[in-house]
């Protein structure tokens, strides 16, 4: 929780709260339905948490904006990012109904009121968002396919409307075609040794193209 603190100081008393409880409802629901790795669970904060909130590093979502989390597992980024920013509306995707589950109950658990979740395939949503974003679901060029047409139009942001993708490792021959894609070092953010391959991936994309 002190890892949060120290990258988060402004967290409201609330915020403070929600992410204090995530960690005991993941806890108890991994043991019901099994979404986060044993070993992870220890270091939820470091793994899941402060990695899915590199993304608000790159870009703080405005209130009223709209963000898909594509193949959100057990809420990763989704949850955490909702904690952040109360005010804007998120909306977590898996085709796996046990996790989709697991999500309702942590969102439950925390009254998070900007989280809804759908048990699907991202490929038939059919609604647009200023972002989406995502983390270990498919390779870009695959995940570009999945959320063609999900863009909204108007770009009210810093960043341009696309995709916030949490990946690792080289991104070169991945990334190759898409000359428009911005890499941001997570290593800038967080000082820990677990973020030295992380990146966010931020990938403008085009209404309806
Ligand atoms: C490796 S897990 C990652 C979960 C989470 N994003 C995280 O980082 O902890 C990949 C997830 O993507 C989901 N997934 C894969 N393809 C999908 C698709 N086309 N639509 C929705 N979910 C998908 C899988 O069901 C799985 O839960």
């Amino acid at each position: 929780m002190q890892e949060i603190e120290k990258y988060f100081p402004d967290l409201t008393e609330a915020q403070q709260l929600q992410f204090k409880k995530l960690k005991d409802l993941y806890k108890d629901w991994n043991l019901k339905i099994n979404v986060v790795s044993r070993k992870d669970i220890d270091e939820i904060y470091l793994r899941h948490v402060l990695h899915s909130l590199g993304i608000a590093k790159v870009q703080s979502f405005k209130p009223g904006s709209s963000i898909l989390d594509v193949g959100t597992g057990g809420g990763f980024p989704g949850i955490p990012l909702a904690i952040l920013f109360p005010e804007t509306n998120f909306h977590l995707v898996d085709s796996i109904g046990k996790k989709i589950k697991v999500v309702n109950e942590v969102a439950e658990g925390l009254e998070l009121q900007n989280v809804k979740t759908s048990n699907c395939r991202v490929e038939e949503i059919d609604e647009q968002y200023d972002f989406i974003v995502s983390r270990a679901v498919a390779q870009m060029e695959t995940f570009v396919r999945w959320v063609k047409g999900k863009i909204k139009k108007k770009s009210e942001h810093e960043l341009k409307n696309g995709i916030l993708y949490l990946k690792g490792g080289d991104l070169s021959e991945e990334l190759a075609k898409y000359q428009t894609a911005k890499i941001y070092e997570l290593s800038d953010y967080f000082d820990e040794e677990f973020f030295d391959t992380k990146k966010v991936v931020h990938l403008p994309m085009k209404y309806k193209g």
